[in-house]
């Protein structure tokens, strides 16, 4: 519950209250003595004594002209019969709000955030396992695949980094359920959409940058992108940054927090680095997940997760007890060859992946793979400049959720990359059924990257079911 009085106090204290009209009337004092028992952005889920935030590039006042709701935010002022309360920024309004509606549940979690272009999940991943070795089983967790505000039921998530309405009602359930610790991933475009604003993490980590999710609804430009993920470290009370990173100086000369370091330029350098162990911070860790990259993924999460209570045996512990789905999973055919399902899908992460898998299979390694389209656009020249410099991969290009666009015409803009053949085989499944088919012997190898256990394809802006990667390479085993 929150009364129409404390949100226009917060609004006031933010600096972000413009004036209510009601009934072509300007208000800037409370009109009525409302009591708003429900917040909302959605104007299919409203009642009465809602307080609904009309935001975002598709918002059409018809949603709401003739709704019955007590009170609407907006930048906007839409003429309609609703009072409405005029703000300069409305997300920053619906985070400012949320928070207080849901009872400030931030105070009642250790929260822990991860930013980076790549190996969010993976180390959120990580710090889940420790943390619940830690705290027996009570840590929440939203990442881009899965979430869980009760630490053992999973459900699909819509956002990497969900708006802040949805948020904090999730915090606060976390809470109701006996949970002491949160662990999130945090988007650049949740700071570039303020869906955090006014949060402050007690830990958060800055994993690596380089350019991706720049286009026309993303970021315009790399500084846009790195400049919101800088945010994270902003609002975080304590630091965990990867010294061996791009700008790492830059990063760094803006810290004014307490901070750690990890990495090879720091006092918390991998050493020992085997495929399936590795030691730092004095001691010796076990890991499954394959890649000096996953390495790097479980000392941010071991240095944030100890910060925050844990042991270095909790640590040790979590970190080898840790699997992450469709990342970095490895699967083998009948003839010994073996099948590496794994999320990358920009040329950084496929540039890690090649080069874990290259120096273990030296047979034919075939490559599948496909990118977005209306999205990150300038993944496809990353990936067919990246593709041109392996020449002894073999290529196949596919689809990976090409939106309104035609898959044909994405895989045609990569391959314009690369001057030697490759094959273009849209659809997904034959595309993996073809490779699949095509090794021999225990040398060879099929890498399968992009979509790792998402079970759909976004075609024409809808969801189409796909049973992904590795479900579909183990039917061809
Ligand atoms: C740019 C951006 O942040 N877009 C997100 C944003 O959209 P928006 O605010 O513009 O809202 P909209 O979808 O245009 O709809 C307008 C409003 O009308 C309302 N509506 C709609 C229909 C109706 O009948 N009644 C009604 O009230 C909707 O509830 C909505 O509030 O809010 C929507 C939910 O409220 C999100 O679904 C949407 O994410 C889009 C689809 C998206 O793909 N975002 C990506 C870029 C993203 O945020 N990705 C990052 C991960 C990046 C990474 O991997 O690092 C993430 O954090 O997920
Ligand atoms: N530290 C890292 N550096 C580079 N690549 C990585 C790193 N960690 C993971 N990857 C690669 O990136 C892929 C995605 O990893 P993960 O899902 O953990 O990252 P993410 O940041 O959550 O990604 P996204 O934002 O695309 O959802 C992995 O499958 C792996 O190939």
């Amino acid at each position: 519950m929150i009364t129409l009085k404390t949100v226009l106090t917060l609004l006031k204290n933010d600096q972000n209250f413009r004036d209510i009209i009601d009934n072509n009337q300007y208000f800037s004092e409370p009109t009525t003595d409302t009591t708003f028992d429900k917040i909302s952005y959605d104007s299919r889920d409203v009642t009465p004594s809602t307080l609904f935030f009309a935001k975002g590039l598709n918002f059409k006042p018809d949603y709401i002209r003739d709704l019955e709701i007590a009170y609407y935010i907006s930048e906007i002022d839409y003429g309609l019969s609703i009072p409405a309360i005029i703000v300069s920024d409305v997300k920053h309004a619906m985070s400012m709000i949320a928070m207080h509606f849901y009872e400030m549940p931030q105070n009642a979690l250790k929260t822990l955030a991860f930013t980076g272009t790549k190996g969010k999940t993976t180390a959120a991943y990580f710090a889940k396992n420790i943390l619940d070795t830690y705290n027996g089983g009570k840590t929440a967790m939203l990442s881009t695949m899965n979430t869980t505000l009760d630490g053992k039921t999973y459900f699909k998530s819509q956002l990497t980094t969900p708006e802040s309405l949805d948020l904090f009602r999730m915090m606060r359930e976390a809470v109701t359920n006996g949970m002491t610790h949160l662990v999130m991933e945090v988007s650049s475009q949740a700071y570039k959409t303020a869906r955090v604003y006014g949060l402050t993490f007690d830990v958060g980590v800055f994993l690596n940058i380089s350019p991706d999710h720049i286009g026309p609804i993303e970021h315009p430009t790399f500084e846009d992108y790195f400049y919101c993920k800088r945010q994270l470290l902003k609002n975080s009370r304590y630091a965990v940054v990867n010294s061996d990173m791009a700008h790492f100086d830059f990063v760094k000369s803006e810290l004014t927090s307490e901070h750690d370091f990890y990495g090879d330029a720091s006092e918390h350098p991998i050493s020992n680095s085997e495929a399936f162990s590795f030691s730092t911070l004095g001691a010796a860790f076990e890991i499954q997940l394959i890649g000096r990259f996953n390495q790097e993924n479980a000392v941010a999460a071991a240095l944030a997760s100890i910060r925050l209570g844990a042991s270095l045996a909790d640590a040790q512990i979590g970190i080898a007890k840790t699997t992450v789905p469709g990342r970095m999973e490895v699967l083998t055919q009948a003839n010994g060859a073996k099948v590496f399902v794994d999320y990358a899908h920009n040329a950084d992460s496929l540039d890690k992946l090649i080069g874990v898998v290259s120096p273990y299979q030296t047979g034919k390694i075939t490559l599948i793979i496909g990118t977005t389209g209306n999205k990150a656009e300038s993944r496809r020249q990353g990936i067919g400049e990246l593709l041109e410099q392996r020449p002894l991969i073999d290529v196949i290009l596919t689809a990976d959720d090409p939106s309104f666009e035609d898959p044909a015409d994405i895989a045609r803009e990569i391959a314009s990359f690369i001057t030697r053949p490759v094959r273009i085989i849209v659809d997904r499944e034959t595309a993996i059924q073809t490779a699949l088919a095509e090794t021999e012997n225990p040398s060879d190898a099929v890498i399968i990257a992009g979509k790792g256990v998402d079970a759909y394809q976004i075609v024409d802006g809808v969801h189409m079911p796909y049973d992904g990667d590795r479900v579909i390479a183990e039917r061809y085993l």
